[in-house]
Protein backbone atom coordinates (compact mmCIF):
# COMPACT_ATOMS: atom_id res chain seq x y z
CA UNK A 1 0.00 0.00 0.00
CA UNK A 2 1.07 3.67 -0.93
CA UNK A 3 1.49 5.77 2.34
CA UNK A 4 2.76 8.42 0.46
CA UNK A 5 0.63 11.96 0.65
CA UNK A 6 0.36 13.75 -2.53
CA UNK A 7 -0.57 17.43 -3.78
CA UNK A 8 -1.67 18.61 -6.86
CA UNK A 9 -2.07 22.53 -7.59
CA UNK A 10 -3.84 24.36 -10.33
CA UNK A 11 -3.10 28.21 -11.57
CA UNK A 12 -3.75 29.22 -14.34
CA UNK A 13 -3.63 32.25 -16.33
CA UNK A 14 -7.61 32.47 -16.73
CA UNK A 15 -7.71 31.37 -12.75
CA UNK A 16 -7.56 35.41 -12.48
CA UNK A 17 -10.61 38.36 -11.52
CA UNK A 18 -9.76 41.94 -12.19
CA UNK A 19 -12.11 43.45 -9.41
CA UNK A 20 -13.36 46.39 -7.17
CA UNK A 21 -12.87 46.71 -3.55
CA UNK A 22 -12.35 48.93 -0.15
CA UNK A 23 -11.71 46.83 3.60
CA UNK A 24 -11.90 48.26 7.24
CA UNK A 25 -8.51 47.98 8.79
CA UNK A 26 -7.10 48.42 12.23
CA UNK A 27 -10.72 49.05 13.34
CA UNK A 28 -13.33 51.32 11.63
CA UNK A 29 -10.53 52.74 9.11
CA UNK A 30 -11.64 52.23 5.83
CA UNK A 31 -9.74 51.90 2.62
CA UNK A 32 -10.42 54.14 -0.76
CA UNK A 33 -12.16 52.14 -3.19
CA UNK A 34 -9.43 50.50 -5.84
CA UNK A 35 -9.11 47.70 -7.53
CA UNK A 36 -6.71 44.24 -7.66
CA UNK A 37 -5.80 41.85 -11.05
CA UNK A 38 -6.75 38.94 -8.25
CA UNK A 39 -4.61 35.52 -8.93
CA UNK A 40 -5.91 32.34 -7.89
CA UNK A 41 -4.23 28.96 -7.05
CA UNK A 42 -5.75 25.82 -5.24
CA UNK A 43 -4.18 22.73 -3.85
CA UNK A 44 -5.75 19.30 -2.86
CA UNK A 45 -3.68 17.21 -0.66
CA UNK A 46 -4.03 13.45 -0.23
CA UNK A 47 -3.00 10.04 -1.11
CA UNK A 48 -3.97 8.85 -4.67
CA UNK A 49 -6.94 7.23 -6.23
CA UNK A 50 -8.17 4.44 -8.39
CA UNK A 51 -6.51 6.85 -11.51
CA UNK A 52 -3.37 7.63 -9.46
CA UNK A 53 -4.88 10.45 -8.96
CA UNK A 54 -4.86 13.03 -5.95
CA UNK A 55 -8.02 15.00 -7.35
CA UNK A 56 -8.66 15.46 -11.26
CA UNK A 57 -6.98 18.91 -12.39
CA UNK A 58 -9.39 19.32 -14.69
CA UNK A 59 -12.61 19.30 -12.36
CA UNK A 60 -10.50 21.48 -9.98
CA UNK A 61 -9.65 23.94 -13.07
CA UNK A 62 -12.85 24.14 -14.42
CA UNK A 63 -15.10 24.70 -10.91
CA UNK A 64 -12.46 27.02 -9.81
CA UNK A 65 -12.76 28.67 -13.12
CA UNK A 66 -16.29 29.43 -12.71
CA UNK A 67 -16.10 30.68 -9.65
CA UNK A 68 -13.61 33.29 -10.72
CA UNK A 69 -15.28 34.17 -13.59
CA UNK A 70 -18.22 34.97 -10.83
CA UNK A 71 -16.41 37.78 -9.54
CA UNK A 72 -14.04 39.18 -12.31
CA UNK A 73 -14.98 42.75 -13.40
CA UNK A 74 -17.28 42.90 -10.21
CA UNK A 75 -17.28 45.17 -7.39
CA UNK A 76 -16.99 42.95 -4.65
CA UNK A 77 -19.06 44.10 -1.11
CA UNK A 78 -18.74 42.54 2.50
CA UNK A 79 -22.41 41.60 3.52
CA UNK A 80 -21.51 41.49 7.24
CA UNK A 81 -18.94 44.51 7.71
CA UNK A 82 -20.03 46.26 10.41
CA UNK A 83 -19.02 49.45 9.61
CA UNK A 84 -20.06 49.48 5.47
CA UNK A 85 -23.82 49.21 5.42
CA UNK A 86 -25.11 48.18 2.28
CA UNK A 87 -28.36 48.71 1.08
CA UNK A 88 -30.25 48.22 -2.01
CA UNK A 89 -31.87 51.29 -3.80
CA UNK A 90 -33.58 50.54 -6.77
CA UNK A 91 -31.51 49.28 -9.22
CA UNK A 92 -28.37 50.15 -7.77
CA UNK A 93 -26.81 49.07 -3.80
CA UNK A 94 -25.08 51.71 -1.83
CA UNK A 95 -22.65 51.55 0.71
CA UNK A 96 -22.35 53.48 3.47
CA UNK A 97 -19.50 54.08 5.76
CA UNK A 98 -19.88 57.27 8.01
CA UNK A 99 -20.80 60.18 5.87
CA UNK A 100 -19.42 58.77 2.61
CA UNK A 101 -21.24 56.74 0.34
CA UNK A 102 -20.70 55.11 -3.04
CA UNK A 103 -23.64 53.66 -5.59
CA UNK A 104 -23.21 50.76 -7.98
CA UNK A 105 -24.67 49.17 -10.15
CA UNK A 106 -26.44 45.83 -8.88
CA UNK A 107 -25.35 43.46 -11.66
CA UNK A 108 -21.65 44.47 -11.60
CA UNK A 109 -20.93 43.63 -7.85
CA UNK A 110 -21.26 40.58 -5.85
CA UNK A 111 -21.86 41.04 -2.06
CA UNK A 112 -19.36 38.05 -0.64
CA UNK A 113 -20.91 36.95 2.79
CA UNK A 114 -18.07 38.15 4.89
CA UNK A 115 -17.01 40.62 7.18
CA UNK A 116 -14.61 41.84 5.10
CA UNK A 117 -13.27 41.85 1.37
CA UNK A 118 -9.62 41.12 2.52
CA UNK A 119 -7.96 38.53 -0.06
CA UNK A 120 -7.98 36.03 3.15
CA UNK A 121 -11.49 36.05 3.13
CA UNK A 122 -12.02 36.16 -0.75
CA UNK A 123 -10.08 33.36 -0.61
CA UNK A 124 -11.85 31.57 2.23
CA UNK A 125 -15.11 32.67 -0.11
CA UNK A 126 -13.64 30.94 -2.63
CA UNK A 127 -12.59 27.87 -0.83
CA UNK A 128 -15.91 26.98 0.93
CA UNK A 129 -18.25 27.77 -2.89
CA UNK A 130 -15.85 25.35 -4.60
CA UNK A 131 -16.13 22.80 -1.96
CA UNK A 132 -19.92 23.08 -2.18
CA UNK A 133 -19.41 22.59 -6.09
CA UNK A 134 -17.92 20.04 -5.65
CA UNK A 135 -20.25 18.44 -3.05
CA UNK A 136 -23.24 19.40 -5.73
CA UNK A 137 -21.51 17.13 -8.47
CA UNK A 138 -21.17 14.30 -5.80
CA UNK A 139 -17.44 14.61 -6.36
CA UNK A 140 -14.93 14.29 -3.31
CA UNK A 141 -14.99 16.57 -1.17
CA UNK A 142 -11.05 16.71 -0.46
CA UNK A 143 -10.18 16.67 2.94
CA UNK A 144 -6.99 18.96 2.83
CA UNK A 145 -7.27 21.53 0.65
CA UNK A 146 -5.85 25.43 0.21
CA UNK A 147 -6.97 28.52 -2.07
CA UNK A 148 -4.30 31.01 -2.51
CA UNK A 149 -4.93 34.45 -3.28
CA UNK A 150 -2.16 37.01 -4.65
CA UNK A 151 -3.85 40.48 -4.01
CA UNK A 152 -1.06 42.57 -5.84
CA UNK A 153 2.93 40.64 -6.76
CA UNK A 154 4.01 39.16 -3.95
CA UNK A 155 1.02 39.20 -2.06
CA UNK A 156 -0.83 35.98 -0.98
CA UNK A 157 -2.90 35.43 0.93
CA UNK A 158 -4.02 31.25 2.05
CA UNK A 159 -7.10 29.93 3.24
CA UNK A 160 -6.43 26.17 5.03
CA UNK A 161 -9.42 23.38 5.36
CA UNK A 162 -6.74 21.10 7.07
CA UNK A 163 -8.71 17.76 7.55
CA UNK A 164 -7.74 14.59 5.66
N1 LIG B 1 -3.05 40.40 4.93
C1 LIG B 1 -3.61 41.39 4.22
N2 LIG B 1 -3.07 42.60 4.23
C2 LIG B 1 -3.61 43.59 3.52
C3 LIG B 1 -4.74 43.35 2.72
C4 LIG B 1 -5.30 42.05 2.72
O1 LIG B 1 -6.30 41.77 2.05
N3 LIG B 1 -4.71 41.10 3.48
N4 LIG B 1 -5.26 44.34 1.99
C5 LIG B 1 -4.77 45.55 1.98
C6 LIG B 1 -5.39 46.60 1.14
O2 LIG B 1 -6.47 46.12 0.35
C7 LIG B 1 -4.40 47.35 0.27
O3 LIG B 1 -5.06 48.19 -0.61
C8 LIG B 1 -3.55 46.43 -0.53
O4 LIG B 1 -3.33 46.96 -1.77
P1 LIG B 1 -1.89 47.15 -2.39
O5 LIG B 1 -2.18 47.63 -3.74
O6 LIG B 1 -1.08 45.93 -2.26
O7 LIG B 1 -1.28 48.24 -1.43
P2 LIG B 1 -0.27 49.36 -1.73
O8 LIG B 1 -0.83 50.58 -1.16
O9 LIG B 1 1.05 48.95 -1.22
O10 LIG B 1 -0.28 49.44 -3.30
P3 LIG B 1 0.78 49.76 -4.38
O11 LIG B 1 -0.06 50.02 -5.58
O12 LIG B 1 1.63 48.52 -4.55
O13 LIG B 1 1.54 50.93 -3.88
C9 LIG B 1 -3.63 45.94 2.82
N5 LIG B 1 -3.08 44.82 3.54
Amino acid sequence: MDANRYTVRVTKDDLVFSAGHFITFNGDECERIHGHNWRVAVEVDGPLDENEYVFDFIALRDLTRALVLELDHRMLLPARNPHIAVSEEGSNLVCRYRDRYWSFPKDECVVLPVSNTTTERIAEYLGDRLRGALADRGLAVPGSMRVMVEENFGQWATAHWPGG
